[in-house]
């Protein structure tokens, strides 16, 4: 049976693939699991010194978290349950000790845009969207990702990204500095050879740059911001009119 999330590695990097393209990745519970684990194995192998997230396909990194089966959670203590769950993985994945690209294979909107603002890096394959669509299902980010994207880009900028909750093209993400590079052509391939330069260095030197970079973070301050924007977005969550945007996604 395929795994929901999935690692190869190649030259010192691995890379960790959300693999339900059907879904256009979204995640479920499983995939927060896996990823959870996933990471764990990176942490613990010496050789790895960089991490990619990708998603499986190239339509799609991740749409999210998965509807079909979160439209299931109906209460305030429900819903807080799964974005507490996320927003640890992704707290974990933000404080990461080596160096963390999200390569934007294809559209990321909502929980996927939360993913790739916990990494230290976005790439983008040009014709990628992205876009911060809570609001548009009546509920904010809950996976820590506007208190992320907040350590990212500038206020001002991160603060129109999710209030208009629009789709962005990888050109306009590149222009807000939310997107580092495009990456023209075969983007597989020249994502690996784009990600190449980051591994001639020994994975100590790595990780003290990696250290400079997390230390700029008052960690526990983030994780209060986080605690706040959980607690918000599992309040929204519970009303009807989130349900009701959720239903209309799911009839469509
Ligand atoms: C936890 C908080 C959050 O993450 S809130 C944000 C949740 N995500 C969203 O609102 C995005 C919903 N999805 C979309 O807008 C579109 O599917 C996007 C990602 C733009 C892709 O469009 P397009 O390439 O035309 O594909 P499509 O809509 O036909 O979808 C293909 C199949 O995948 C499914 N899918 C997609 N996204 C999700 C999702 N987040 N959860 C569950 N299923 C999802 C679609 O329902 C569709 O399934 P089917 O083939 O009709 O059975």
């Amino acid at each position: 049976m395929k795994e929901k999330v999935h690692i190869k590695r190649l030259e010192n990097v691995a890379y960790i693939t959300i693999n339900r393209p059907e879904k256009r990745n979204a995640m479920d519970m499983e995939s927060m699991d896996l990823l959870e684990k996933k990471l764990d194995e990176i942490e613990n192998n010496q050789a790895d010194k960089v991490v990619a997230i990708t998603g499986a396909g190239n339509e799609a990194f991740c749409s999210g978290g998965d509807l079909s089966v979160f439209h299931h959670l109906r209460t305030k203590e429900e819903a807080h349950a799964m974005l507490q769950k996320m927003s640890q993985v992704l707290f974990r994945l933000f404080l990461f000790p080596k160096p963390t690209v999200a390569l934007l294979n294809g559209t990321a909107v909502g929980g996927g845009c939360e993913i790739a603002s916990a990494c230290d890096i976005r790439v983008s394959a040009p014709h990628a969207k992205f876009g911060f669509v809570q609001g548009k299902l009546a509920i904010t980010t809950g996976w820590g990702g506007t208190s992320m994207l907040l350590e990212r880009i500038e206020p001002a900028k991160a603060l129109e990204i999710v209030m208009t909750a629009r789709m962005y093209s990888a050109k306009e993400g590149k222009n807000l500095g939310f997107i580092s590079s495009l990456i023209e052509g075969d983007f597989k391939k020249e994502s690996e050879r784009y990600l190449s330069s980051y591994v001639n260095l020994n994975s100590d030197v790595l990780a003290a740059y990696k250290a400079r970079f997390t230390d700029r973070i008052d960690r526990e301050k983030l994780q209060q911001r986080i605690e706040r924007e959980i607690d918000d977005c599992s309040t929204l969550w519970a009303k009807d009119a989130h349900h009701d945007a959720v239903d209309k996604f799911i009839r469509k």
